[in-house]
């Protein structure tokens, strides 16, 4: 067949600048920054009612400015996304009320690193652009500076207090009453508007009733994630951080399958995110341009505080759960794969056996085996449900890497044969 080949395109480059470009081009990230925690994104996919829920609280603030102080208070598990919420709704809320000609001013405290009242108010007044003279001013003195400069400038305030609890323990009560002014009715003070963020709202107990059951009907509530929404969290993320075809869906579901509320992770966005950054920093490190299953399972290794390190959880497993423990390892290497189907670990497990000259154990009790190293952690075993021809049981190792865990079932397994274990 003729070859006929297209008008020359302008495009068309020379085959060196094509290369270079190649040689140039960042292997994995595109902007490593929208990737740190610090990073407040554009979006937060399945965090709309929350927002919506902190849009109407402070709606007085662009309806009936000064009618009311409001004091909102936020809670969920680490990771869940208080903080990203607050300051989302901190930027966009100012920005809306602008637009609508009011003048709302958002300030953010991390009260972990401004622990003591003095500093909790003077970080206040630093957001907020208050002169403050050069002399030593007592909290309060601050405090009234911060409301008579809003007065002044006809501005409101939302101030966020991020883990609120460390300041509340460490300054006290009457440190807490001094900012809240739960029974202050002078107009000047609702200025200020307040968001709580504490991890439990059980922290707050030390706080008077009425406070405590004002804030309690004031509560915006983040679940921990699902892996299905921590897949769409991770797919936004990554499409912000990442270079196109540096990672799939497989990848991403990898992680949110195992930080997935639901699958019995901890719902913590903020875990998968970094599992997600070291994966990548560790593919790019070895000058790889995509991520892999692998280069995930060795960033849970080195991320996820909560794994007991294998060896203390399989040390005195018996020996044909170690061999089928090695099975797993084996085939997830020869085939790359982040899941496994029964039926396949237990052929590889026959071929294991007949290689350290171990009798194989018959169906019942290999898939009892299985079911005891998913109990404790040391794999993942689920039902494959819809989708798959026939009900079968999916196993998947979360962690790595493969090759490490490979060596060191080897040695395990032999020294137990060896003592006849
Ligand atoms: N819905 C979401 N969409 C996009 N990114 C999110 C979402 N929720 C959380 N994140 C990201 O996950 C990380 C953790 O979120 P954040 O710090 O807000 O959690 P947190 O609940 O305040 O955690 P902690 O209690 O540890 O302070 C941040 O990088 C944040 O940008």
């Amino acid at each position: 067949m003729s070859e006929s080949f297209g008008v020359v395109s302008l495009e068309n480059k020379d085959t060196w600048k094509i290369i270079e470009e190649e040689l140039e081009k960042p292997s994995i990230f595109k902007s490593r920054e929208s990737l740190s925690p610090e990073y407040i994104p554009g979006q937060l996919p399945h965090r709309d009612k929350e927002l919506k829920a902190l849009a109407s609280y402070f709606k007085h603030l662009v309806t009936t400015p000064g009618s009311i102080s409001q004091r909102v208070l936020i809670t969920g598990r680490i990771g869940t996304g208080k903080t990203a919420l607050a300051k989302v709704f901190g930027r966009d809320f100012t920005r809306l009320a602008a637009e609508k000609g009011y003048k709302v001013r958002y300030a953010h405290v991390n009260c972990h690193r401004n622990r003591s009242l003095y500093n909790v108010i003077a970080d206040i007044g630093r957001q907020l652009d208050v002169p403050v003279p050069p002399r030593g001013l007592s909290s309060k003195e601050m405090y009234d500076l911060i409301l008579n400069h809003l007065d002044e400038r006809d501005e409101y305030a939302v101030i966020t207090l991020d883990e609120f609890h460390y300041f509340a323990n460490i300054s006290g009560p009457d440190a807490v009453y001094f900012i809240v002014r739960t029974y202050d009715a002078e107009e000047l003070f609702r200025r200020l508007n307040f968001i709580f963020i504490a991890i439990d709202p059980v922290k707050l107990g030390f706080l008077d009733p009425t406070t405590e059951g004002y804030l309690l009907r004031h509560l915006v509530k983040l679940n921990p994630y699902t892996s299905q929404q921590l897949f769409d969290i991770l797919k936004y993320r990554a499409g912000e951080s990442m270079y196109e075809g540096s990672y799939d869906d497989e990848v991403l579901k990898f992680i949110a399958d195992f930080e997935g509320w639901d699958k019995g992770g901890g719902g913590n966005a903020r875990h998968a995110l970094e599992i997600l950054h070291v994966a990548g920093s560790s593919a790019e490190a070895e000058g790889r341009s995509r991520i892999t299953i692998e280069d995930v399972r060795k960033a849970i290794m080195s991320t996820s505080r909560e794994i007991l390190t294998v060896s203390e959880a399989i040390r005195d497993s018996p020996i044909h759960e170690l061999l089928i423990l090695l099975s797993i390892v084996k085939l997830l290497r020869k085939t790359g794969r982040s899941e496994l189907k029964m039926g396949e670990v237990e052929d590889e497990y026959n071929a294991v056996c007949e290689f350290y000259g171990e009798v194989p154990r018959k169906h019942t009790q290999v898939y009892e085996y299985v079911m005891n190293l998913s109990r404790a952690g040391i794999i993942q075993a689920r039902s494959s449900g819809k989708g798959q021809r026939g009900r079968s049981t999916l196993i998947t190792l979360p962690y790595g890497p493969l090759d490490v865990l490979e060596r060191y079932l080897d040695e395990l397994i032999r020294k137990k044969i060896q003592l006849g274990l």
